[in-house]
């Protein structure tokens, strides 16, 4: 079962004609593992100002399949592939109206915001991420 949410394409998300523009999709996907944290008991400002947990991008594959129009109700779908010591490894899947409209591939990794090296991920968290677990290549 994947983390769903939605979100408007909004005006400042498009170029003038109207179609989303491809940066966008960078801070809207951000957004949406702020929000699947949240979802796992680690909302962010607790994340990373209590508990000083960061969790750069390691790597990031994106696909763009048909483009977003301001106004579209953008639909994620965030599923966890594999989670590792301090890694994990994350599929997102963007439709709006049932069409894709572009899929990610995207790892980050558990750090210490004191020493920028990696961290297991806390017992809590890993419980909390592995309800998203994949239990098939959807
Ligand atoms: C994340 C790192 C500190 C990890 O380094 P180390 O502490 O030496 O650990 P390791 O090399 O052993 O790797 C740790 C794990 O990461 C995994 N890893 C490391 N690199 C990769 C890549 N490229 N792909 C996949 N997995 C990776 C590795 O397999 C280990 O997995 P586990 O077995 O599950 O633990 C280091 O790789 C790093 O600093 N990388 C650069 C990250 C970066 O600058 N990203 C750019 C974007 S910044 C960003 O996203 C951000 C988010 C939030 C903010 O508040 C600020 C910035």
């Amino acid at each position: 079962m994947p983390f769903r949410t939605t979100r408007p394409l909004r005006f400042g998300d498009c170029d003038p004609s109207g179609i989303a523009y491809f940066p966008s999709y960078l801070n809207i996907l951000v957004g949406v593992l702020e929000e699947f944290f949240g979802s796992v008991g680690a909302p962010w400002k607790e994340l990373v100002g209590e508990r000083r947990i960061g969790t750069p991008t390691v790597r990031l594959d994106l696909t763009f399949v048909h483009p977003g129009f301001h106004g579209d109700t953008l639909d994620f779908a965030l599923f966890v592939r594999r989670i590792g010591r301090s890694s994990l490894d994350l599929k997102h899947r963007v439709s709006a109206g049932g069409t894709l409209l572009w899929s990610a591939r995207h790892s980050v990794v558990a750090t210490s915001l004191d020493t920028h090296k990696s961290l297991a991920w806390p017992d809590d968290l890993r419980a909390g991420i592995e309800k998203y677990l994949e239990t098939s290549d959807a």
